[in-house]
């Protein structure tokens, strides 16, 4: 039975993400009609029982944080509009899992394998890059296996194991909207250009070298998502499509499949 309407949820290491689906269409990958975030570590209870509509509909979320998920699913138990609360296990999500500890894989990469399974073209793999707390670069084969891939710091991580590690480096705020100059010419700014440049450089490189494993007779579909992709994205020198929230569609996909 299709779920048309529902709520798909991603609780990720920094944001809890939902997103309302209606009308939703598995041919199409139907995008969300709205979306709300929180805080993994401060939710915002009111914030998100304004964004709900009046109806009340089935909540579907992966989680990768597992003390955020037991405050979700405890307030879905307390509030009427919610009609019933699925937590997927990676058993329960549409997608052949080709490595030794499938239990093991972060849901959200899982997900967003879901649905980059399902956006590709039959005959070439896809490569799916989720840029957040940490960025996975992640493999799916042309017969639609989740084969693994790398997980890299995210900037902001990185910022701070920069600052946690060292005596003299400062815990910066990563400014996202300005690209740094390469060239810094004070300890922010060198650690600006680093930590920019080289996500951008670890992520086009790892891509590079995920690609050349999954060594397929088409060239694999690369799709980028997540809190930092429209930071990344445009330096990539390669041809990507950008998904707005590739893991809730990916939700949104396997509810269809329970
Ligand atoms: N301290 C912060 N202040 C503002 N935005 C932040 C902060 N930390 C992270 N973010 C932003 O939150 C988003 C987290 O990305 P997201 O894909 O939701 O990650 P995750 O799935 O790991 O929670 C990113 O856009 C990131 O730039
Ligand atoms: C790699 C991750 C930390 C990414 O989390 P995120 O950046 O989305 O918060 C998450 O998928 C996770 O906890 N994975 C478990 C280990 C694994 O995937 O192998
Ligand atoms: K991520």
């Amino acid at each position: 039975m299709p779920v048309e309407s529902l709520v798909a949820i991603d609780i990720g290491n920094t944001r809890v993400h939902f997103a309302l689906f209606e009308n939703f269409h598995a041919d199409e990958v139907t995008p969300p009609v709205s979306t709300f975030s929180y805080s993994t570590y401060s939710s915002d209870i009111q914030g998100l029982r304004n964004w709900l509509s009046g109806d009340t509909l089935p909540w579907y979320t992966v989680s990768v944080h597992r003390s955020a998920l037991a405050s979700l699913e405890a307030f879905s138990k307390i509030e009427p509009r919610v009609s019933s609360f699925f937590a997927f296990d990676h058993k329960k999500l549409p997608i052949e899992i080709a490595i030794p500890s499938p239990e093991k894989v972060g849901l959200d990469r899982l997900a967003a394998a879901v649905a980059a399974n399902h956006m590709r073209q039959k005959d070439r793999p896809a490569i799916v890059v989720d840029a957040g707390t940490a960025i996975t670069v992640d493999a799916v084969s042309a017969q639609g296996e989740f084969v693994g891939g790398a997980i890299l710091p995210g900037m902001r991580t990185s910022a701070k194991a920069l600052a946690s590690q060292t005596d003299a480096l400062p815990q910066i705020t990563i400014d996202l909207e300005n690209k740094p100059a390469a060239i810094g010419t004070n300890t922010t700014e060198a650690m600006q250009s680093g930590l920019f440049w080289g996500s951008v450089g670890a992520v086009r490189e790892t891509i590079r070298r995920v690609s050349d494993q999954l060594n397929s007779d088409k060239p694999p579909q690369i799709f980028f998502s997540g809190g930092d992709v429209n930071y990344l994205a445009p330096w990539m020198d390669l041809d990507i499509e950008t998904v707005d929230h590739l893991v809730l569609r990916g939700v949104a996909l396997a509810a269809q499949t329970l």
